[in-house]
């Protein structure tokens, strides 16, 4: 079934990692449940049988949940910092320094928008929030200023991509598959990585508006950090559930391509992101995708010998692209309209 599009918002990308929006801004119930950790230095040094137990936790959470907290994940607590003072000084810089990113599309290898201006992406209402974004891989893109925001920007990517693929290693292993099986097909080191900032102000209302309103991530998985405030919410077991982090640890997602590549046995989990009244939020998000150009559909390893039908139709990453800004989705989701259409013929 079609998912209604939040506000009635049709334009591309609410969120920069945006796969699906669905749900309304009233579904507020809160769980009180703890998502899962994951330590990922188990899967890189620990014996046979941390190693087995972290892997058997992996699967648990990306099965139950496709959300956990990533713990002693290597990326150094300073080149975190780091990134997030240069995300602050992004944002303070002048309205027009900013708005030379204000682009349209996914095309834009940069990109600025805010909800508090007209005639840039994201300027309406109902979301309140800033984000910038940057492509940046297979090629490297990043804006050019703040002074020195690009060497940060780059060295704590490198770090998010290595750290991105040992868990896709620890995620092929949880399939049961070879150790390099999702890396290999998805032709990682020419991955399509994107990073992406998020700034909430506070807001006087916020029973009335949504940072993000809820949809799922399009890559692989998504990394992220919400810097003291919290405000992440995912859906789990029907119910909105709040995310407060272990100080140090990022979060990561499932999202549309792992639940496509595994034939939905790990699904993408729609999350939203609330704002409050006092405190101004940042969360600063980066992805790890497909090559652009691989075609991904469902592993063949994964389909018990042919005795489980593929669910999703294979496509390039890129075409998947383009399709979530095919007015044929009718506001329907890109995961669901993959899904449906093997059902169609
Ligand atoms: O700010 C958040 O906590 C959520 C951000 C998000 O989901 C996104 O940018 O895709
Ligand atoms: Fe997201």
């Amino acid at each position: 079934m079609a998912q209604p599009i939040a506000f009635g918002y049709a334009g591309p990308c609410a969120s920069p990692f945006e796969g699906r929006l669905c749900g309304d801004n009233n579904d507020r119930g809160k769980g009180g449940l703890e998502i899962p950790v994951i330590d990922l230095s188990m899967l890189v040094s620990g014996g046979p049988d941390e190693k087995s137990r972290m892997i058997r936790d992996l699967r648990m959470a990306c099965q139950e949940w496709g959300f956990f907290m990533l713990i002693n994940h290597g990326v150094p607590e300073s080149l975190m910092s780091a990134m997030e003072a240069a995300t602050r000084e992004f944002f303070d810089l002048p309205e027009d320094e900013k708005r030379k990113y204000a682009g349209k599309g996914v095309v834009d290898t940069v990109r600025y928008g805010t909800s508090f201006a007209s005639g840039t992406e994201g300027g309406h209402m109902f979301f309140w929030r800033d984000f910038v974004k940057a492509l940046v891989r297979p090629q490297f893109h990043s804006p050019s200023k703040p002074q020195g925001f690009s060497n940060v920007l780059a060295e704590y990517c490198e770090k998010m991509h290595v750290m991105g693929k040992v868990l896709l290693e620890g995620i092929s292993e949880s399939l049961g598959l070879d150790t390099e099986h999702i890396n290999k097909m998805m032709d990682i080191e020419s991955s399509q990585q994107l990073w992406a900032a998020n700034r909430y102000p506070p807001c006087p209302d916020p029973e009335s508006v949504m940072g993000i309103p809820a949809h799922t991530d399009y890559g692989l998985l998504t990394f992220l950090t919400q810097h003291g405030t919290d405000g992440l919410e995912i859906f789990h077991q029907d119910k909105w559930v709040e995310v407060h982090p272990i100080k140090g640890a990022i979060l990561v997602n499932t999202c549309d391509h792992i639940e496509i590549i595994t034939n939905g046995k790990y699904k993408s989990v729609l999350h939203r992101a609330k704002v409050n009244t006092e405190k101004t939020r940042i969360s600063i998000v980066s992805s790890i995708g497909p090559s652009p150009d691989t075609f991904v559909r469902p592993i063949e390893e994964l389909l018990e010998e042919g005795k489980e039908e593929a669910k999703y139709m294979g496509m390039k990453y890129r075409e998947y692209f383009d399709l979530m800004y095919d007015p044929k989705l009718f506001g329907k989701s890109c995961l669901e309209y993959v899904k449906t259409i093997t059902t169609r013929s």
